[in-house]
């Protein structure tokens, strides 16, 4: 299975200028973290992969189908940085409205809402109303609504951010077993939290590819001297300073 970015640009306004531009990407298996300062157009990438924009120039696929095609929508997942809880639902009701909104019919809605609550580990918090979670456990719902359809690719944008260190630890642990069925791409600014553990780094800088391959690879750009458990910060930074292109 490839998603794929070929060639694209994308300015928010036809008179400003790009925050993509001609950018090439394909997204490989596993679970990829997308990294880069404020402003580098990790949401917009983001935003294009799902579908939710189009680029100007240029084509967003999956196995060759066009992003804006129904097939493309149904086998890609988003999950924007702020869920809204729904009042009065619980969290399997919020979750099987989401998949009834994306064409399920209400009774395999329901069904696909416990197992995706089961997937987030949020089984126990099934029958609680969802303005009663929190932040992290409601993430996890929107974790779980992305993924109720049956979703091949999951993109999440900044998930952990504004959770605290046992929450982030909560989060990473779910990402591991997610990410061996389907392909997570996951864009956050908690460089030391993550990039040690997933399969695959991307790094944007003013909407270029500053660096995309293996974690091990991106990790390699830390200096010889690095203190132990700073390697990633580390990398980052060597990276950034550097302005290193592919
Ligand atoms: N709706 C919008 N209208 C106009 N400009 C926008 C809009 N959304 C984002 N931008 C601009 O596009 C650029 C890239 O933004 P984007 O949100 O993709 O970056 P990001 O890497 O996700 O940043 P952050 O880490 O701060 O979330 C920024 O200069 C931003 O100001």
């Amino acid at each position: 299975m490839t998603l794929e970015l070929r060639s694209c640009t994308y300015a928010y306004r036809p008179w400003s200028p790009p925050v993509l531009r001609d950018l090439d990407y394909a997204l490989d298996h596993g679970l990829t973290i997308l990294l880069g300062p404020n402003g580098a157009g990790k949401s917009t990438l983001l935003r294009l992969a799902a579908s939710v924009t189009r680029p100007r120039k240029g084509t967003v696929t999956l196995d060759g189908i066009p992003s804006h095609q129904r097939s493309y929508r149904a086998a890609v997942a988003w999950m924007p940085q702020r869920i809204t809880a729904m009042t009065a639902l619980t969290a399997r009701e919020q979750v099987a409205y989401t998949g009834w909104l994306k064409g399920m019919n209400k009774r395999d809605a329901w069904e696909a809402a416990a197992r995706a609550l089961s997937r987030v580990d949020l089984t126990g918090q099934a029958d609680t109303r969802t303005k009663r979670l929190s932040g992290g456990q409601l993430r996890r719902v929107g974790v779980a609504s992305a993924l109720v359809h049956g979703a091949r690719v999951l993109l999440l944008d900044e998930p952990t951010a504004g959770m605290d260190p046992r929450q982030r630890r909560v989060f990473r642990d779910l990402l591991a077993p997610l990410a061996e069925e389907v392909r997570v791409l996951l864009s956050t600014h908690d460089v030391a939290d993550l990039a040690e553990e997933c399969d695959h780094v991307t790094v944007l800088d003013e909407g270029r590819i500053a660096y995309t391959g293996t974690a091990a690879g991106f990790l390699a750009h830390a200096p010889r001297d690095t203190a132990p458990g700073r390697a990633a910060e580390a990398a980052y930074t060597a990276l950034s300073e550097s302005g290193a292109r592919l």
